[in-house]
Protein backbone atom coordinates (compact mmCIF):
# COMPACT_ATOMS: atom_id res chain seq x y z
CA UNK A 1 0.00 0.00 0.00
CA UNK A 2 1.12 3.51 -0.94
CA UNK A 3 2.36 5.36 2.22
CA UNK A 4 0.51 8.65 3.20
CA UNK A 5 2.98 11.04 1.62
CA UNK A 6 4.23 9.14 -1.01
CA UNK A 7 4.44 11.62 -4.15
CA UNK A 8 2.01 10.82 -6.61
CA UNK A 9 4.33 9.26 -8.93
CA UNK A 10 5.99 12.40 -10.03
CA UNK A 11 2.82 13.36 -12.17
CA UNK A 12 1.27 16.80 -11.20
CA UNK A 13 -2.18 16.14 -12.57
CA UNK A 14 -4.68 16.75 -10.46
CA UNK A 15 -7.56 14.07 -9.97
CA UNK A 16 -11.70 15.61 -8.96
CA UNK A 17 -13.55 13.01 -7.34
CA UNK A 18 -17.43 14.05 -6.85
CA UNK A 19 -19.01 13.06 -3.85
CA UNK A 20 -23.04 12.85 -3.57
CA UNK A 21 -23.80 13.22 -0.02
CA UNK A 22 -27.14 13.91 2.32
CA UNK A 23 -26.41 17.44 3.68
CA UNK A 24 -25.92 15.90 7.32
CA UNK A 25 -23.69 13.47 5.42
CA UNK A 26 -21.57 15.95 4.08
CA UNK A 27 -21.30 18.01 6.75
CA UNK A 28 -19.71 15.45 8.99
CA UNK A 29 -17.70 13.62 6.30
CA UNK A 30 -16.53 16.92 4.46
CA UNK A 31 -14.07 18.20 6.81
CA UNK A 32 -11.56 20.85 5.95
CA UNK A 33 -8.45 18.18 7.35
CA UNK A 34 -10.09 15.64 4.90
CA UNK A 35 -10.21 18.37 1.92
CA UNK A 36 -6.39 19.46 3.08
CA UNK A 37 -5.32 16.28 3.37
CA UNK A 38 -6.11 14.62 0.15
CA UNK A 39 -5.40 18.33 -1.87
CA UNK A 40 -1.64 17.97 -0.70
CA UNK A 41 -2.03 14.61 -2.84
CA UNK A 42 -3.32 15.75 -5.99
CA UNK A 43 -6.87 15.46 -4.97
CA UNK A 44 -9.63 17.87 -4.88
CA UNK A 45 -13.16 17.18 -3.35
CA UNK A 46 -16.02 19.02 -5.11
CA UNK A 47 -19.70 18.24 -4.26
CA UNK A 48 -21.77 17.01 -7.56
CA UNK A 49 -25.11 18.62 -8.01
CA UNK A 50 -27.71 15.64 -7.74
CA UNK A 51 -30.52 17.89 -9.30
CA UNK A 52 -28.44 18.56 -12.77
CA UNK A 53 -27.46 16.37 -15.03
CA UNK A 54 -24.69 14.13 -13.23
CA UNK A 55 -22.74 13.11 -16.79
CA UNK A 56 -22.40 16.33 -17.43
CA UNK A 57 -20.73 16.75 -14.22
CA UNK A 58 -16.93 16.87 -13.16
CA UNK A 59 -14.98 15.63 -15.11
CA UNK A 60 -13.99 12.99 -12.57
CA UNK A 61 -12.17 10.59 -11.81
CA UNK A 62 -13.92 9.15 -9.01
CA UNK A 63 -17.39 9.12 -7.56
CA UNK A 64 -18.54 8.36 -4.33
CA UNK A 65 -22.09 8.39 -3.06
CA UNK A 66 -24.67 8.04 -0.12
CA UNK A 67 -28.24 8.78 -1.70
CA UNK A 68 -30.86 6.98 -2.52
CA UNK A 69 -34.22 6.51 -4.50
CA UNK A 70 -35.03 6.29 -8.10
CA UNK A 71 -33.90 9.59 -9.57
CA UNK A 72 -30.72 9.13 -8.22
CA UNK A 73 -30.22 5.34 -9.56
CA UNK A 74 -31.30 7.09 -13.50
CA UNK A 75 -28.81 9.69 -12.95
CA UNK A 76 -25.76 7.08 -12.00
CA UNK A 77 -26.97 5.10 -14.81
CA UNK A 78 -26.46 7.72 -17.26
CA UNK A 79 -23.17 8.82 -15.74
CA UNK A 80 -21.66 5.35 -15.96
CA UNK A 81 -23.22 4.99 -19.78
CA UNK A 82 -21.49 8.03 -20.48
CA UNK A 83 -18.32 7.63 -18.62
CA UNK A 84 -17.96 3.75 -18.56
CA UNK A 85 -14.17 3.97 -17.04
CA UNK A 86 -14.85 6.12 -14.24
CA UNK A 87 -15.41 4.34 -11.10
CA UNK A 88 -18.68 4.28 -9.25
CA UNK A 89 -17.66 3.65 -5.58
CA UNK A 90 -19.91 1.73 -4.80
CA UNK A 91 -22.41 0.20 -6.79
CA UNK A 92 -26.18 0.77 -5.62
CA UNK A 93 -27.45 -2.72 -6.59
CA UNK A 94 -24.79 -3.63 -3.94
CA UNK A 95 -25.73 -1.37 -1.45
CA UNK A 96 -29.43 -2.71 -2.06
CA UNK A 97 -28.61 -5.50 -0.53
CA UNK A 98 -27.54 -3.58 3.10
CA UNK A 99 -30.67 -1.62 3.06
CA UNK A 100 -32.42 -4.98 4.36
CA UNK A 101 -31.87 -6.62 7.92
CA UNK A 102 -32.41 -10.16 7.05
CA UNK A 103 -30.35 -9.92 3.41
CA UNK A 104 -27.83 -7.32 5.85
CA UNK A 105 -27.06 -10.24 7.44
CA UNK A 106 -27.29 -13.47 5.54
CA UNK A 107 -23.88 -12.59 3.86
CA UNK A 108 -22.37 -13.06 7.42
CA UNK A 109 -24.04 -16.75 7.34
CA UNK A 110 -22.73 -17.46 4.35
CA UNK A 111 -19.06 -15.79 4.49
CA UNK A 112 -16.34 -18.38 3.13
CA UNK A 113 -13.76 -17.43 5.89
CA UNK A 114 -10.87 -18.94 7.35
CA UNK A 115 -11.13 -20.58 10.48
CA UNK A 116 -9.00 -19.13 13.56
CA UNK A 117 -8.20 -21.45 16.34
CA UNK A 118 -10.79 -20.07 19.12
CA UNK A 119 -12.68 -17.12 17.32
CA UNK A 120 -15.67 -17.45 15.97
CA UNK A 121 -19.13 -15.96 14.58
CA UNK A 122 -21.89 -15.56 13.43
CA UNK A 123 -25.47 -13.88 13.61
CA UNK A 124 -28.33 -13.80 16.62
CA UNK A 125 -30.98 -15.99 15.55
CA UNK A 126 -34.20 -14.00 14.02
CA UNK A 127 -37.22 -13.96 12.12
CA UNK A 128 -38.58 -11.44 9.61
CA UNK A 129 -42.62 -10.67 10.84
CA UNK A 130 -44.65 -9.16 8.27
CA UNK A 131 -47.50 -8.73 9.11
CA UNK A 132 -48.96 -7.87 13.07
CA UNK A 133 -50.39 -11.74 12.98
CA UNK A 134 -47.70 -13.31 12.35
CA UNK A 135 -46.56 -11.65 15.73
CA UNK A 136 -49.58 -13.70 17.93
CA UNK A 137 -48.29 -17.00 16.17
CA UNK A 138 -46.29 -19.41 18.69
CA UNK A 139 -44.55 -21.22 15.49
CA UNK A 140 -42.53 -18.13 14.35
CA UNK A 141 -41.53 -17.37 17.69
CA UNK A 142 -40.82 -20.85 18.91
CA UNK A 143 -37.79 -20.11 17.03
CA UNK A 144 -36.76 -17.37 19.75
CA UNK A 145 -35.65 -16.79 23.09
CA UNK A 146 -36.83 -13.37 24.70
CA UNK A 147 -35.21 -10.95 25.26
CA UNK A 148 -35.83 -9.75 22.06
CA UNK A 149 -34.93 -6.43 19.67
CA UNK A 150 -37.32 -5.35 17.30
CA UNK A 151 -35.89 -3.57 14.17
CA UNK A 152 -37.69 -2.33 11.27
CA UNK A 153 -36.71 -4.36 8.43
CA UNK A 154 -35.73 -2.02 6.14
CA UNK A 155 -32.83 -0.15 7.13
CA UNK A 156 -32.59 2.77 4.68
CA UNK A 157 -31.23 5.43 6.53
CA UNK A 158 -34.57 7.10 7.92
CA UNK A 159 -35.06 7.95 11.57
CA UNK A 160 -37.97 5.47 11.19
CA UNK A 161 -35.62 2.85 10.50
CA UNK A 162 -33.20 3.38 13.42
CA UNK A 163 -36.16 3.31 15.93
CA UNK A 164 -35.72 -0.19 17.94
CA UNK A 165 -37.70 -1.91 20.68
CA UNK A 166 -36.33 -4.10 23.39
CA UNK A 167 -38.94 -6.83 23.78
CA UNK A 168 -38.75 -8.37 27.65
CA UNK A 169 -42.43 -10.65 27.46
CA UNK A 170 -44.54 -11.63 24.48
CA UNK A 171 -47.07 -8.61 25.52
CA UNK A 172 -44.46 -6.56 24.55
CA UNK A 173 -44.72 -7.67 21.05
CA UNK A 174 -48.49 -6.34 20.58
CA UNK A 175 -47.13 -2.51 20.14
CA UNK A 176 -45.12 -3.49 17.66
CA UNK A 177 -45.15 -2.32 13.61
CA UNK A 178 -44.48 -4.63 11.09
CA UNK A 179 -42.76 -5.31 9.50
CA UNK A 180 -39.88 -5.96 11.53
CA UNK A 181 -37.43 -8.32 12.21
CA UNK A 182 -37.29 -9.79 15.70
CA UNK A 183 -33.94 -10.50 16.69
CA UNK A 184 -32.65 -12.18 19.84
CA UNK A 185 -31.22 -9.89 22.29
CA UNK A 186 -27.73 -11.51 23.13
CA UNK A 187 -25.77 -10.12 26.66
CA UNK A 188 -22.56 -8.88 25.40
CA UNK A 189 -21.13 -6.54 28.59
CA UNK A 190 -22.41 -3.80 26.77
CA UNK A 191 -19.52 -3.03 24.62
CA UNK A 192 -19.53 -2.97 20.84
CA UNK A 193 -17.25 -3.47 18.27
CA UNK A 194 -17.15 -1.45 15.18
CA UNK A 195 -15.86 -2.50 12.43
CA UNK A 196 -14.43 0.43 9.91
CA UNK A 197 -14.13 -0.85 6.37
CA UNK A 198 -12.32 1.38 3.86
CA UNK A 199 -11.10 -0.80 0.96
CA UNK A 200 -8.47 -2.82 1.86
CA UNK A 201 -8.03 -0.79 5.70
CA UNK A 202 -9.44 -1.94 8.57
CA UNK A 203 -9.98 -0.43 11.66
CA UNK A 204 -12.07 -1.40 14.46
CA UNK A 205 -13.02 1.09 17.58
CA UNK A 206 -15.09 0.68 20.97
CA UNK A 207 -18.36 1.87 21.24
CA UNK A 208 -21.03 1.95 24.68
CA UNK A 209 -24.00 -0.30 24.05
CA UNK A 210 -26.98 -1.77 25.45
CA UNK A 211 -26.14 -2.63 28.87
CA UNK A 212 -27.21 -6.29 29.86
CA UNK A 213 -30.76 -7.90 30.05
CA UNK A 214 -30.50 -8.93 33.88
CA UNK A 215 -32.73 -12.31 34.54
CA UNK A 216 -34.60 -9.79 37.30
CA UNK A 217 -36.08 -7.52 34.57
CA UNK A 218 -36.84 -10.94 32.77
CA UNK A 219 -38.34 -12.81 35.29
CA UNK A 220 -40.32 -9.21 36.25
CA UNK A 221 -43.72 -10.27 35.39
CA UNK A 222 -44.99 -6.75 36.08
CA UNK A 223 -42.54 -4.92 34.36
CA UNK A 224 -43.08 -3.45 31.04
CA UNK A 225 -43.21 -5.86 27.80
CA UNK A 226 -40.94 -3.72 25.89
CA UNK A 227 -38.89 -0.27 25.77
CA UNK A 228 -38.45 1.53 22.42
CA UNK A 229 -35.18 3.45 21.37
CA UNK A 230 -33.67 4.92 18.68
CA UNK A 231 -30.19 6.24 20.06
CA UNK A 232 -28.82 4.02 22.76
CA UNK A 233 -27.88 7.36 24.15
CA UNK A 234 -31.35 8.00 24.90
CA UNK A 235 -32.62 4.64 26.47
CA UNK A 236 -35.77 5.31 28.43
CA UNK A 237 -34.09 3.04 31.67
CA UNK A 238 -31.63 5.92 31.42
CA UNK A 239 -30.82 5.86 35.03
CA UNK A 240 -30.24 1.91 35.29
CA UNK A 241 -28.19 1.89 32.56
CA UNK A 242 -25.86 5.20 33.56
CA UNK A 243 -25.38 3.08 36.79
CA UNK A 244 -24.33 -0.01 34.68
CA UNK A 245 -22.12 2.62 32.84
CA UNK A 246 -20.28 3.66 35.77
CA UNK A 247 -19.19 -0.22 36.76
CA UNK A 248 -17.85 -1.10 33.26
CA UNK A 249 -15.02 0.85 31.56
CA UNK A 250 -14.50 0.38 28.13
CA UNK A 251 -11.06 0.10 27.94
CA UNK A 252 -11.65 -2.81 29.91
CA UNK A 253 -12.97 -4.62 27.00
CA UNK A 254 -10.98 -6.47 24.98
CA UNK A 255 -10.67 -5.57 21.42
CA UNK A 256 -10.56 -9.62 19.53
CA UNK A 257 -7.32 -10.22 17.26
CA UNK A 258 -6.88 -8.21 14.35
CA UNK A 259 -6.06 -11.22 12.16
CA UNK A 260 -9.61 -12.38 13.06
CA UNK A 261 -11.38 -8.97 12.33
CA UNK A 262 -9.75 -8.15 9.04
CA UNK A 263 -10.65 -11.83 7.50
CA UNK A 264 -14.39 -11.13 8.39
CA UNK A 265 -13.64 -7.82 7.02
CA UNK A 266 -12.41 -8.87 3.67
CA UNK A 267 -14.46 -11.57 3.32
CA UNK A 268 -17.83 -9.08 3.86
CA UNK A 269 -15.92 -6.23 1.43
CA UNK A 270 -16.01 -9.58 -1.41
CA UNK A 271 -19.30 -11.12 -0.67
CA UNK A 272 -20.78 -7.72 -0.59
CA UNK A 273 -19.00 -6.16 -3.42
CA UNK A 274 -18.81 -3.09 -1.41
CA UNK A 275 -15.25 -0.70 -0.58
CA UNK A 276 -17.46 1.88 1.71
CA UNK A 277 -19.10 0.21 5.02
CA UNK A 278 -18.57 -0.53 8.72
CA UNK A 279 -20.28 -3.56 10.89
CA UNK A 280 -21.41 -3.70 14.68
CA UNK A 281 -19.68 -6.88 16.07
CA UNK A 282 -21.08 -8.54 19.82
CA UNK A 283 -19.25 -10.58 21.78
CA UNK A 284 -21.67 -13.45 23.56
CA UNK A 285 -20.97 -13.32 27.17
CA UNK A 286 -22.85 -17.01 27.61
CA UNK A 287 -20.21 -18.30 24.73
CA UNK A 288 -16.52 -16.94 25.18
CA UNK A 289 -15.26 -16.00 22.30
CA UNK A 290 -18.18 -16.43 19.97
CA UNK A 291 -18.82 -13.09 17.94
CA UNK A 292 -22.11 -11.54 16.36
CA UNK A 293 -22.76 -9.60 13.51
CA UNK A 294 -25.83 -7.37 14.02
CA UNK A 295 -25.63 -4.59 11.45
CA UNK A 296 -23.77 -3.58 8.42
CA UNK A 297 -24.07 -0.08 7.89
CA UNK A 298 -23.28 1.66 3.90
CA UNK A 299 -20.71 4.39 4.07
CA UNK A 300 -20.85 5.08 7.59
CA UNK A 301 -19.26 8.14 10.14
CA UNK A 302 -15.83 7.64 9.25
CA UNK A 303 -14.81 11.25 10.45
CA UNK A 304 -15.63 9.31 13.66
CA UNK A 305 -12.37 6.92 12.99
CA UNK A 306 -9.27 7.79 14.16
CA UNK A 307 -6.76 9.10 11.59
CA UNK A 308 -9.92 9.44 8.99
CA UNK A 309 -8.45 11.68 6.64
CA UNK A 310 -5.13 9.76 5.64
CA UNK A 311 -6.96 6.60 5.29
CA UNK A 312 -9.63 8.19 3.08
CA UNK A 313 -7.29 9.56 0.90
CA UNK A 314 -4.82 6.64 0.44
CA UNK A 315 -8.04 5.11 -0.44
CA UNK A 316 -8.86 7.31 -2.87
CA UNK A 317 -4.95 7.89 -4.44
CA UNK A 318 -5.52 4.05 -5.23
CA UNK A 319 -8.98 4.48 -6.99
CA UNK A 320 -8.15 6.83 -9.20
CA UNK A 321 -4.20 5.25 -10.06
CA UNK A 322 -5.96 1.76 -10.60
CA UNK A 323 -7.52 3.69 -13.07
CA UNK A 324 -4.44 4.79 -14.87
CA UNK A 325 -2.91 2.25 -14.52
CA UNK A 326 -6.08 0.35 -16.09
CA UNK A 327 -6.27 2.92 -18.62
CA UNK A 328 -2.24 2.51 -19.68
CA UNK A 329 -2.82 -0.95 -20.08
CA UNK A 330 -5.58 -0.66 -22.19
CA UNK A 331 -3.64 1.83 -24.50
CA UNK A 332 -0.07 -0.51 -24.68
CA UNK A 333 -2.82 -3.14 -25.74
CA UNK A 334 -2.64 -4.96 -22.74
CA UNK A 335 -5.01 -7.29 -20.99
CA UNK A 336 -8.47 -6.31 -19.69
CA UNK A 337 -8.74 -4.06 -16.70
CA UNK A 338 -10.45 -4.61 -13.32
CA UNK A 339 -11.86 -1.81 -12.53
CA UNK A 340 -14.44 -1.29 -9.05
CA UNK A 341 -17.90 -0.15 -10.02
N1 LIG B 1 -28.99 -8.74 18.81
C1 LIG B 1 -28.57 -7.77 19.64
N2 LIG B 1 -28.17 -8.07 20.88
C2 LIG B 1 -27.76 -7.10 21.73
N3 LIG B 1 -27.73 -5.79 21.43
C3 LIG B 1 -28.12 -5.44 20.20
C4 LIG B 1 -28.54 -6.39 19.23
N4 LIG B 1 -28.88 -5.75 18.11
C5 LIG B 1 -28.67 -4.45 18.34
N5 LIG B 1 -28.21 -4.23 19.60
C6 LIG B 1 -27.91 -2.93 20.21
O1 LIG B 1 -28.77 -1.98 19.62
C7 LIG B 1 -28.01 -0.98 18.89
C8 LIG B 1 -28.74 -0.61 17.62
O2 LIG B 1 -28.91 -1.74 16.78
P1 LIG B 1 -28.44 -1.71 15.26
O3 LIG B 1 -26.99 -1.45 15.22
O4 LIG B 1 -28.95 -2.93 14.59
O5 LIG B 1 -29.28 -0.44 14.79
P2 LIG B 1 -29.01 0.66 13.66
O6 LIG B 1 -30.10 1.67 13.79
O7 LIG B 1 -28.88 -0.02 12.34
O8 LIG B 1 -27.63 1.28 14.13
P3 LIG B 1 -26.62 2.24 13.30
O9 LIG B 1 -26.81 3.60 13.87
O10 LIG B 1 -25.26 1.65 13.65
O11 LIG B 1 -26.96 2.09 11.87
C9 LIG B 1 -26.66 -1.66 18.67
O12 LIG B 1 -25.64 -0.71 18.51
C10 LIG B 1 -26.50 -2.45 19.95
O13 LIG B 1 -26.15 -1.58 21.02
O1 LIG C 1 -24.25 9.97 11.66
P1 LIG C 1 -22.86 9.48 11.28
O2 LIG C 1 -22.22 10.27 10.18
O3 LIG C 1 -21.99 9.31 12.44
O4 LIG C 1 -23.01 8.04 10.64
C1 LIG C 1 -24.04 7.13 10.89
C2 LIG C 1 -24.81 7.04 9.63
O5 LIG C 1 -25.50 8.27 9.46
P2 LIG C 1 -25.37 9.24 8.17
O6 LIG C 1 -24.98 8.46 6.98
O7 LIG C 1 -26.73 9.86 8.08
O8 LIG C 1 -24.37 10.24 8.56
C3 LIG C 1 -25.87 5.97 9.66
O9 LIG C 1 -26.37 5.86 8.35
P3 LIG C 1 -27.87 5.58 8.01
O10 LIG C 1 -28.14 4.16 8.43
O11 LIG C 1 -28.68 6.57 8.81
O12 LIG C 1 -27.95 5.77 6.55
C4 LIG C 1 -25.28 4.62 10.05
O13 LIG C 1 -24.39 4.20 9.04
C5 LIG C 1 -24.54 4.75 11.36
O14 LIG C 1 -23.98 3.50 11.65
C6 LIG C 1 -23.44 5.79 11.25
O15 LIG C 1 -22.78 5.90 12.50
P4 LIG C 1 -21.50 4.98 12.87
O16 LIG C 1 -21.92 3.55 12.64
O17 LIG C 1 -20.36 5.38 12.01
O18 LIG C 1 -21.32 5.31 14.30
MG1 LIG D 1 -25.60 -0.28 14.36
MG1 LIG E 1 -27.42 0.29 10.96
Amino acid sequence: MAAADEPPYGDHRRYLIGYALAPKKQQSFIQPSLLSRAAARGIDLVPVDPNRPLPDQGPFDLLIHKLYGDDWRAQLDAFSARHPSVPVVDPPHAIDRLHNRISMLQVVSELDVPLHAHHTFGIPSQVVVYDAAALSDSGLLAALRFPLIAKPLVADGTAKSHKMSLVYHREGLRKLRPPLVLQEFVNHGGVIFKVYVVGSHVTCVKRRSLPDVSNDILEDASAEGSVSFSQVSNLPTERTAQEYYEDMRLEDAITPPTAFINDISAGLRRALGLQLFNFDMIRDVRAGDRYLVIDINYFPGYAKMPGYETVLTDFFWEMVHKEDTAQEEEEKGGSNHAVVK
